[in-house]
């Protein structure tokens, strides 16, 4: 293991409000949990029009630009998550923005690194290997996009998960086309590969339909209100009734170590695709409208109004299919049989595939929990945290390193390909100065 502390980036030597990373604010160390308050004083060389912190508990600043995120404290709205609070200097004001995105429970402390100017990278102390990195999106692609729906301040949280799931599918297509007995298939023939995504929708269960697989059925009002608290992926209006995929629903599937299919329509595939969600999309055409409407009467699920409808909204959604730059594969569904076998050539399963999961989650390699006595340095695109420790220093396990290379995804949902390792018998070169926190 070779380390020039030289080359350092020593947080702990960064100026104050410079857009680096800061924990420590005129001495006090805000990193180490217990609400440590920012003084007013503190503030003033960046902040003209600084605020007293201090009775707002805020445990991290980081500062990009003319914004400070503040991360975590004492008198958060709600005690079930750390909060995020934001100060604007050019407006003065503290705003609260929108946070999107599963929230990572508060904790006995935690670390902030800015990473790129677009995420904040935090560092949970004291807890356990699958719940220690977190990101905090402040302005990346999603959350500009996210901020210019909303009309406000918008962050997203993601959690930093090991291991790269493979791409989720996206499958699109006018309403009896086929989408949904050609995904029948596929997990069929490979149930330890593929996951469904099962979305929520206003309409009513058809027959067979069962809740919680097929879909997750629910009131127009509560959906509204979930996709206001930013727990959607994506979310459209088709047919007349309310159809959106969660960043659970997504998120259980590729965390059990499975695929994801989405079957959504292709306003849904467009959302999907300005997401930072990274998905192979598929539009399956049918061979004629008159096919198509023979598909779903023969289906027998819906009134003659409502085929009606579906077949206008069809004749729209291939042409949108067709045209836009959404998708990078079309499956024409005449021959059932043919069909499947090209959708699974394109998801390259046509050869000797062994179906069974992929698994990145028992791949990982093995964690270890992070303790609160941490100090934590960044060189070049690798984060390294020393663990003070007794135990781990009895284990020979004091330093742990992350490597950034590798990420993939983001908000909402999970930022994958965290690659963490522990370094061995680590020598003293990073105590002393070069200590960050
Ligand atoms: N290639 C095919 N040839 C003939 N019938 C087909 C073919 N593919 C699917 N079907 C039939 O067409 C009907 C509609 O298929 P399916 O329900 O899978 O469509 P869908 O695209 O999922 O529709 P929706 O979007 O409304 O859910 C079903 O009865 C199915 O058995
Ligand atoms: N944008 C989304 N579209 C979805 C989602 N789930 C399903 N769909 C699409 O709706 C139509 C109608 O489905 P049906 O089950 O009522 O026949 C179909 O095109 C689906 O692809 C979703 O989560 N988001």
């Amino acid at each position: 293991m070779l380390l020039d502390p030289e080359n350092m980036d020593i947080f702990s030597q960064s100026s104050m409000y410079t857009g680096q990373v800061e924990h420590r604010i005129g001495g006090i160390d805000l990193s180490m949990g217990e609400a440590p308050a920012f003084l007013f004083d503190d503030l003033q060389t960046g902040f003209p029009r600084g605020f007293d912190l201090k009775s707002k508990g805020c445990a991290t600043a980081t500062v990009i630009g003319n914004k400070a995120y503040l991360i975590g404290g004492a008198d958060e709205e709600s005690t079930s998550s750390i909060g995020v609070k934001l100060f604007d200097q050019t407006r003065g004001e503290l705003v609260n923005p929108i946070v999107l995105g599963t929230k990572p429970q508060p904790c006995k402390g935690h670390s902030a690194v800015l990473l790129n100017e677009d995420r904040i990278l935090i560092i949970k102390r004291g807890s356990t290997p699958d719940d220690c990195f977190w990101f905090l999106e402040v302005d990346t692609q999603y959350v500009r996009e996210q901020r210019k729906v909303l009309g406000t301040e918008v962050v997203a949280w993601s959690k930093g998960v090991r291991g790269v799931a493979e791409k989720p599918v996206v499958i699109s297509g006018p309403s009896g086309v086929g989408k949904g007995t050609l995904i029948s298939m596929l997990m069929k023939e490979f149930p330890c590969m593929f996951g469904f995504s099962v979305s929520h929708t206003t309409r009513a269960p058809r027959g067979m339909e069962k809740d919680g697989v097929h879909y997750h059925f629910t009131e127009r009002s509560a959906m509204e209100k979930e996709i206001k608290d930013g727990k959607f992926l994506e979310f459209a209006s088709v047919h007349g009734n309310l159809y959106g995929t969660s960043v659970e629903a997504v998120e259980v599937v590729a965390d059990s170590g499975k695929r994801c299919i989405l079957d959504i329509d292709v306003q849904g595939a467009r959302s999907v695709r300005a997401s930072s969600l990274e998905a192979i999309f598929i539009f399956v055409c049918p061979p004629s409208m008159k096919e198509l409407e023979k598909r779903l009467r023969a289906r027998g699920t819906e009134t003659e109004e409502q085929i009606l409808k579906r077949l206008r909204n069809a004749q729209a959604e291939i042409e949108q299919g067709q045209s836009s730059n959404i998708f990078d594969h079309m499956l024409y569904n005449d021959n059932l049989e043919e069909c499947y076998e090209s959708l699974k050539k394109l998801l390259g399963l046509d050869g000797n595939v062994t179906a069974s999961p992929t698994s990145y989650v028992n791949s990982a390699p093995k964690g270890v929990d992070l303790p609160t006595d941490i100090s934590i340095s960044k060189i070049d695109q690798k984060i390294f945290i020393k663990c003070g420790s007794p135990e781990l220093k009895a284990a020979s396990k004091d330093l742990i390193v992350l490597d950034l290379f590798t990420f993939k995804g983001g908000a909402p949902g999970r930022t994958r390909g965290l690659n963490v390792c522990a370094i061995e018998s680590f020598s003293d070169d990073l105590n002393g100065s070069n200590q960050l926190i």
